[in-house]
């Protein structure tokens, strides 16, 4: 018998798979506290939740018997992937069933802002006849930007063209073609800040995410512009949003998530007469709650059978032999991806693989997970993993090419990995080496030895005298220690790189100090 522990709210309908399934039995307890949870959770094969649950990694270290976490929903950050992938633990999610509904919220509080519905409600039903305070603006012939067009956001697009709204779009992996099928522009973030009378943002909640929109982006927002967030608190940083209210940059903000759930009493955003908060109803519709609850208990069946299942966000079956040849790779690949992406100037569309030497005598896909995980979660953050990772990179049309190479350059194992994006190519290769570890060898054409890890900057500059000087005072100016540096070129007084590996990370400011400094072509922060 498999026991399976549901601990938020969800639709019976949606369960009624597993409540009818002859070798479960169904416990449904919510509102446990993390110490309740961790006290019962030892019992269970499998646990359902959806946003509330937080499986932290002391759930995780008590979850003995556990199999499968189940997201009743899309966004997993709430459950820490780390622990429950290093316990071997299966996280699936349910990507599809909650778009239309979460797209639909936002319409609404388009909408509700441009028209101030909550507010005139309010004081009508207080007998007050306000005619006067409430005058609104059309959505008609209006700017929308809208930042990350993966599902909800490309739904939301669909419907705001409806309404007559001329929209910019910005999202990493947003190519021309699906923009024009769309019928939105291609936009980057500071032109969407420049031209929007409304931004509404679609991404998960990542570090690159994190405060995506803060106070230099309001303060290149039009005057008057209006502000949706349904997808996670923290994508726009709360408190920049109340100074650009102050400031009269913001005419509005609609809220549907916040950085603390639920907020304090006293949250600012409580109560504000210029914003609008619902209690994170994204997903809260009967539809989209029968969809996301029958597609995770349909999948938590097949896991706990063992049968074959789909949209796991963690943990890649790899045969024990093989997995015993490439295991020591798993970080340089990863690390190798995530270097790369940050190298490039844009988002990937095309990496080719290539191993040569031992690394050729086994199906080297699961490393190649890794490489791609690597690279795609520069964008992404948790959302890919070494499970999803093709996946990701098939739904956003990025190519994976895989070689194998006899060219070892004397090495026993090297792996190429070759980024290209927008016209640009990019590569770095990578081995072990004996006794030292994880190793990047060459970054595009130059010979290096770098250790992937810690904070990594990457200058291509013209091979000219005092360049090494007048960077490292610039980088002394800021109080930032050099570890290691190394300088490549292939000519005297040609293109050449450096790579230096500093102890801390390197100030905005400092960054763009380096990259005004005269003959260096472009300096790059790598973090690991
Ligand atoms: N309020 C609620 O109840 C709900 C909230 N959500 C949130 O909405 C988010 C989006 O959901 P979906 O559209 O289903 O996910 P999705 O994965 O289809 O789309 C997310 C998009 O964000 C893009 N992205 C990542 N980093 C970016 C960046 N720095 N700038 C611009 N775009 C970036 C990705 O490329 C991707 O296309 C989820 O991650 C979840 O956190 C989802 C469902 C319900
Ligand atoms: O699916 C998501 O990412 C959501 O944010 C929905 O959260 P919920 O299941 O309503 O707690």
């Amino acid at each position: 018998m498999f026991k399976v522990l549901v601990s938020d709210p969800i639709s019976d309908q949606g369960l009624q798979k597993l409540m009818d399934a002859e070798d479960v039995i169904l416990d449904k307890k919510t509102g446990l506290s993390e110490d309740e949870l961790a006290e019962i959770i030892g019992d269970y094969d499998a646990l359902l939740v959806r946003s509330q649950t937080k499986v932290t990694p002391r759930i995780i270290e008590a979850a003995h018997k556990l199999k499968v976490i189940g997201r009743a929903g899309v966004g997993v950050d709430n459950i820490d992937l780390e622990a429950a992938t290093q316990k071997g633990i299966i996280v699936i999610n349910a990507p599809d069933g909650n778009t239309i509904a979460t797209c639909e919220l936002t319409m609404g509080m388009m909408m509700a802002l441009a028209r101030h519905i909550p507010q005139a409600y309010k004081k009508t039903i207080t007998g007050e006849w306000d005619r006067k305070s409430f005058v609104g603006v059309e959505l008609r012939s209006k700017v929308l930007g809208i930042i990350g067009m993966g599902r909800i956001g490309s739904e939301v697009a669909k419907r705001a063209k409806a309404f007559g709204m001329e929209i910019l779009g910005y999202d990493p992996f947003l190519t021309e073609d699906r923009a024009e099928k769309l019928g939105v522009t291609l936009a980057t973030i500071d032109k969407i800040c420049e031209q929007a009378d409304f931004i509404t943002v679609h991404t998960p909640l990542t570090n690159e995410t994190r405060n995506l929109i803060s106070k230099p982006q309001f303060a290149k927002m039009k005057k008057g512009v209006r502000i949706i967030n349904c997808a996670r608190g923290g994508i726009i940083d709360e408190e920049a949003l109340l100074e650009a209210i102050d400031a009269g940059i913001v005419a509005g903000a609609a809220f549907d998530v916040f950085v603390e759930e639920p907020p304090r009493p006293d949250h600012p955003f409580l109560n504000h007469p210029k914003i609008i908060v619902t209690p994170h109803l994204g997903a809260s519709t009967i539809e989209a709650q029968e969809n996301v609850a029958t597609d995770v208990a349909e999948e938590v069946l097949h896991i706990l059978r063992d049968e074959p299942f789909k949209n796991a966000v963690n943990m890649p079956p790899v045969p024990a032999n093989v997995m015993a040849k490439l295991q020591p790779y798993f970080l340089l690949g990863e690390r190798m991806g995530h270097f790369l992406a940050q190298m490039a100037d844009s988002a990937a569309q095309e990496i080719v693989v290539s191993f040569s030497g031992e690394l050729t005598e086994v199906d080297t896909s699961p490393l190649t997970r890794y490489i791609v995980k690597g690279v795609l979660s520069h964008h992404l953050g948790s959302d890919v993993n070494i499970i999803n990772a093709m996946h990701m990179a098939k739904i956003r049309d990025v190519n994976i090419i895989r070689e194998k190479s006899t060219a070892s350059k004397g090495f026993t194992n090297l792996i190429t990995v070759t980024l290209r994006s927008n016209g640009q190519e990019r590569s770095i290769a990578g081995t072990l080496l004996n006794g030292y570890g994880p190793r990047i060898v060459k970054i595009d054409q130059y010979p290096v030895d770098v250790a992937p890890e810690g904070n990594i900057i990457l200058v291509s500059h013209n091979d000219k005298p005092g360049i090494v000087g007048r960077l490292g005072s610039v980088l002394g100016d800021s109080g930032t220690n050099i570890a290691t540096m190394q300088v490549g070129r292939k000519v005297v007084g040609g293109p050449a790189i450096m790579v230096l590996t500093v102890d801390k990370p390197v100030p905005p400011e400092t960054m763009q100090q380096l990259n005004q400094l005269p003959d260096i072509a472009q300096v790059k922060e790598i973090t690991l």
